[in-house]
């Protein structure tokens, strides 16, 4: 049978990457999509300004939205300090399969939890099936028009705090207008807008910052 996109990206992390060095699993992935084949990674350009905030929050608790390979996940957990955390949601099982080897390639296991289903489902349990209290930095890279109800529904759940950061990647293409709108006109936000490009290609996109006031 034909194997699918994912199983060749895990297949060039297996063959290219040193097992239990997530940097060298990052570059494996990015070395695959620019010369093999594109696949709806953050990327190495934009892969860096989320380095950078990572690096600039040292979260402690980590959420993400949408793991599909696990590229970002590995990306984020290998900056977190020690006792750090990241769940990340993916509701596709196929997925989420993938993910959970691409991060055991990476030794990163003990840093990441990937929980299979639907962002809406799982985010009003996160307190008492994973006793989170809240989030320091949320990375939003599920489907474009769920990031405002997700955001939203993190907001009602009580799962951002005064300074929580949300970084969203897409903001531009395939583009999220109504979480802009949202986050660039909320007085609860304070946002700022990085530009770039789309993974692997010439063409413009960005990452927006956000910050929760509370
Ligand atoms: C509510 C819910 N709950 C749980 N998991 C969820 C979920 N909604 C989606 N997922 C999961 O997350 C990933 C989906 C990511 C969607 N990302 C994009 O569509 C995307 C597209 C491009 C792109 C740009 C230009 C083009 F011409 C074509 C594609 C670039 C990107 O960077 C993207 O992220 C995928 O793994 C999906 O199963
Ligand atoms: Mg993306």
């Amino acid at each position: 049978t034909q194997s699918t996109r994912p199983q060749r990206l895990l297949h060039a992390v297996q063959k290219n990457a040193t097992k239990g060095d997530p940097r060298s699993v990052v570059k494996a992935i990015d070395n695959f999509c620019r010369q093999k084949e594109w696949a709806m990674n953050v990327g190495d350009e934009k892969g860096c300004i989320l380095d950078s905030v990572v690096s600039e929050v040292n979260p402690v608790t980590v959420l993400e939205l949408g793991t599909y390979c696990g590229y970002s996940t590995v990306r984020i957990a290998s900056l977190l300090p020690p006792r750090a955390k990241i769940i990340t949601l993916e509701f596709n099982p196929d997925y989420a399969k993938i993910a959970r080897q691409v991060i055991a390639w990476a030794g990163l296991e003990d840093k990441i939890q990937v929980v299979e289903g639907p962002s809406g489902e799982w985010i009003p349990k996160m307190k008492e099936q994973f006793g989170v209290k809240t989030f320091d930095l949320v990375f939003l890279d599920h489907w474009k028009d769920r990031y405002l109800p997700d955001t939203k529904l993190l907001e009602d759940c009580g799962l951002l705090r005064k300074g929580t950061i949300l970084l969203a990647d897409n903001v531009i293409c395939p583009g999220t207008p109504d979480y802009l709108e949202y986050v660039r006109n909320s007085p609860r936000y304070k946002s700022q807008y990085f530009k770039s490009h789309l993974e692997y290609t010439k063409a413009e996109d960005g990452l927006e910052k956000s910050v929760f006031l509370g």
